[in-house]
């Protein structure tokens, strides 16, 4: 299924609620969630009290992205929060596969992320496990960015495997994402569609709206 997971690292945090609920009522699927700790990379977000917090207002998927170092450290925390997937990166975890086979002892969906630069071989081992993959097209650390082209080619890589192999996994793109190549994306093999600024740029029902109506489609 085709899903949007509009990022709210974008929004106007002074009114986060009601911008969330917004998303909701315009139909997105997901909320997005970026969790960022200063090592991992150079940014601070938010963590657990705001998860928690934003959980009362909506019933959305919420699709907790992890860029934290260790965050098998935190799994519980998050799970306790209101997280529903949660998704840690290939790189920042010294025992991937304990660390995903911790989120799935939680009973939620289990996410490996990768960066631009790490290919999709380094989660081969792991690809069975997981609900969902998700394919950086920015470096992260901040929103606002612009897509790397050469990583849509990796989706296009993940997407043969996924399928060859009979798998259900969700490939979910991350960074840079807007109106004008989230096509491009999705026919290269994305499935669940994340976009920061260019759904808070603006109107957000608005923006919102447009995106469901391609991803939709
Ligand atoms: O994980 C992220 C950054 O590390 C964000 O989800 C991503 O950057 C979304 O923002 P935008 O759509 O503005 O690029
Ligand atoms: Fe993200």
């Amino acid at each position: 299924m085709n899903c949007l997971s509009p990022s709210i690292l974008s929004a106007d945090f002074s009114r986060l609620g009601e911008q969330i609920k917004e998303l909701d009522e315009a139909g997105a699927q997901y909320v997005h969630i970026d969790v960022m700790d200063g090592m991992f990379v150079p940014s601070i977000s938010f963590g657990m009290p705001v998860i928690r917090a934003i959980r009362a207002c909506t019933d959305r998927i919420f699709d907790v992205h992890l860029m934290i170092e260790e965050p098998g450290r935190y799994i519980d925390e998050f799970a306790e929060a209101g997280a529903d997937l949660i998704t840690v990166h290939a790189e920042s975890c010294r025992h991937l596969d304990r660390t995903i086979e911790k989120i799935k002892e939680k009973g939620l969906l289990a996410g490996v992320a990768i960066n631009p630069a790490t290919p999709v071989s380094a989660i081969s081992c792991v690809l069975e496990k997981v609900d969902m993959v998700l394919v950086m097209t920015v470096n992260p650390g901040f929103g606002g960015q612009k897509l790397i082209p050469y990583t849509v080619e990796k989706v296009r890589e993940l997407r043969k495997i996924v399928d060859e192999k009979g798998l259900k996994t969700d490939i979910e793109v991350d960074g840079g994402v807007n109106l004008s190549n989230v096509e491009e994306l999705m026919d290269a093999g994305a499935n669940i569609i994340v976009a920061g600024s260019a759904i808070f740029s603006g109107d957000v029902t608005e923006n919102t709206i447009r995106f469901l109506n391609i991803i939709n489609e």
